[in-house]
C-alpha cells in the first residue's frame, strides 16, 4: 500500500502531493525505508527528494588531503603517550575527524556489532514494528528519520536508537538478534571514550580527567544505522549534512563508504579503513573548548550499493536528568583567549538544536558571544 502511494508521489503534479500525507503513509508503515526498497520501488519518492540544486551531493573535489589516522597503540599507549596526543591534538584541533586503530576494541566485537545492526534491520517487518515510536523516552527504539516532520526532505536511512548509559540498560529491553553483542560493544565502546576523553584533556593542555570530571563519558548511546540500497542516490541523501550535538562520536562503518566530512569548503571521504573507528568532535566539546577542538559538519551519500551499515556511538549528557551548565572551560581561558561562547544547560542546548533541523547553520552560532 504505501508503495503505491509513494509511486504516485514521484510524478511532478503538485496538485496531488500533500506532503503531510506522505510523510504520515510512510510513518504509519513502521517498515522504514528498506520497507519501500522491499515493494520494489523503483523511484524515488518526493518526500525523499532533495529540494534544490544546491542540495545535491556534489562529488568530492580531487584532493590530497585524507582523514588522519592515528595508531592508539593500546596496551603500549604509555610509551607512546606524547605523541599520541599530539596527533590527537592536531587532529581534533585542525580537522575535528579522525580514525583510530589498534584501539582496543577487538575485531571480533566490530564484526559482530555490524552483523547484528545489520540483522536487526533485516528481521520481519512484523518483529521490527513492534520496536518502532517516536516516543522521546524509551530507551530503545527503531524508527526513521527522528526529525521526518521537520525535515525539508527525508534521509534514505532507518536508525536503531538505544539508550546505554549511565543506567546501564536492562538487556532483556534489546532485540535478541542484537542483545548480547550490543552490551559487548557498549562497555568496550565507553571503555574507548574514556581514554578518547584523557587524551583530549591532555590535548588541551588539562590534567587527564578533566573532560571526564565534566561528566563528558557518562551518558552514551548507540544509533545503529541502515541505509539500503537507492534506485536514484543523486537525488536524495543518507544522512543530511550535520554535525553531532555531543561531546564525541565514535563510529563502527562497513565497507560501502559514502561518510563525508567537510573540511576547507570540500567534502572529504572518510574511507573505510580495516578495523579502524572514526572518531568526530561534537558541538558541545566544541564549545567547552571554547573553539580549540573543531565540530564539523558531515553527510552521508545515498548509494546505488546497499545496504550500508553503521553504528553511532554518541557521548551525550542529554539523555539523563543534567543539571550541570557548559560553557567554556575556565582553565583554557586568558586575556587573550575569551570566552567565545555563552553558558548553556544541556536542555537549551538539545532544544534549540532539535527545533533547527539538521540542514541548518551549526546549533553553535546560537551560543556565540557577541562582540
Ligand atoms: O552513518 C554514518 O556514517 C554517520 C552517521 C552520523 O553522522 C550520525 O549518526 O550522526
Ligand atoms: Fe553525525
Amino acid at each position: 500500500m504505501a508503495a503505491n502511494l509513494v509511486e504516485d508521489s514521484c510524478t511532478e503534479n503538485p496538485a496531488t502531493y500533500d506532503r503531510f500525507q506522505e510523510l504520515k503513509a510512510f510513518d504509519e508503515s513502521k517498515a522504514g525505508v528498506k520497507g519501500l526498497v522491499d515493494a520494489g520501488i523503483t523511484k524515488v519518492p518526493r518526500i525523499f527528494r532533495l529540494q534544490n540544486k544546491d542540495q545535491n551531493p556534489v562529488k568530492p573535489i580531487q584532493t590530497h588531503f585524507s582523514i588522519p589516522v592515528i595508531d592508539l597503540g593500546l596496551g603500549n599507549i604509555e610509551r607512546r603517550r606524547d605523541e599520541v596526543i599530539a596527533g590527537v591534538q592536531k587532529a581534533a584541533g585542525e580537522v575535528g575527524f579522525f580514525q583510530v586503530v589498534n584501539h582496543g576494541v577487538p575485531q571480533r566485537v566490530l564484526d559482530e556489532m555490524l552483523a547484528a545492526a545489520r540483522g536487526f534491520h533485516e528481521l520481519p517487518d512484523e518483529v521490527k514494528k513492534g520496536y518502532y515510536t517516536r516516543e522521546l523516552l524509551k530507551k530503545v527504539k527503531y524508527g526513521s528519520n527522528f526529525d521526518l516532520y521537520q525535515s525539508s526532505y527525508a534521509n534514505w536511512r532507518d536508525t536503531l536508537f538505544c539508550v546505554m548509559g549511565p543506567e546501564p540498560l536492562d538487556p532483556q529491553e534489546l532485540p535478541l538478534v542484537c542483545r548480547d553483542i550490543t552490551m559487548e560493544y557498549s562497555k568496550q565502546i565507553h571503555k574507548l571514550g574514556t581514554t578518547l576523553f584523557e587524551l583530549l584533556s591532555q590535548a588541551l593542555g588539562l590534567k587527564p580527567d578533566h573532560l571526564l570530571g565534566l561528566d563528558c563519558a557518562k551518558g552514551h548511546c548507540l544509533l545503529s544505522h541502515y541505509y539500503p540500497a537507492c534506485p536514484e542516490p543523486e537525488v536524495t541523501m543518507g544522512t543530511t549534512k550535520h554535525s553531532d550535538p555531543d561531546f564525541l562520536t565514535i563510529l563502527l562503518q562497513d565497507n560501502i563508504g559514502g561518510l563525508q566530512v567537510f573540511h576547507q569548503n570540500q567534502w572529504i571521504d572518510v574511507p573505510s579503513v580495516p578495523g579502524a573507528l572514526v572518531i568526530n568532535i561534537g558541538d558541545l566539546l566544541q564549545l567547552i573548548s571554547n573553539d580549540k577542538f573543531k565540530s564539523v559538519e558531515h553527510r552521508v551519500l545515498a548509494n546505488y550499493v546497499g545496504p550500508r551499515v553503521s553504528v553511532a556511538c554518541f557521548f551525550t549528557p542529554h539523555l539523563y536528568p543534567s543539571t550541570r551548565i557548559y560553557g567554556p572551560i575556565k582553565e583554557l581561558l586568558s586575556e587573550e583567549n575569551p570566552p567565545v561562547y555563552r553558558d548553556t544547560s544541556v536542555q537549551d542546548f538539545i532544544s534549540y538544536y532539535d527545533s533547527k533541523g539538521l540542514d541548518e547553520k551549526s546549533a553553535l552560532t546560537h551560543f556565540k558571544l557577541q562582540r
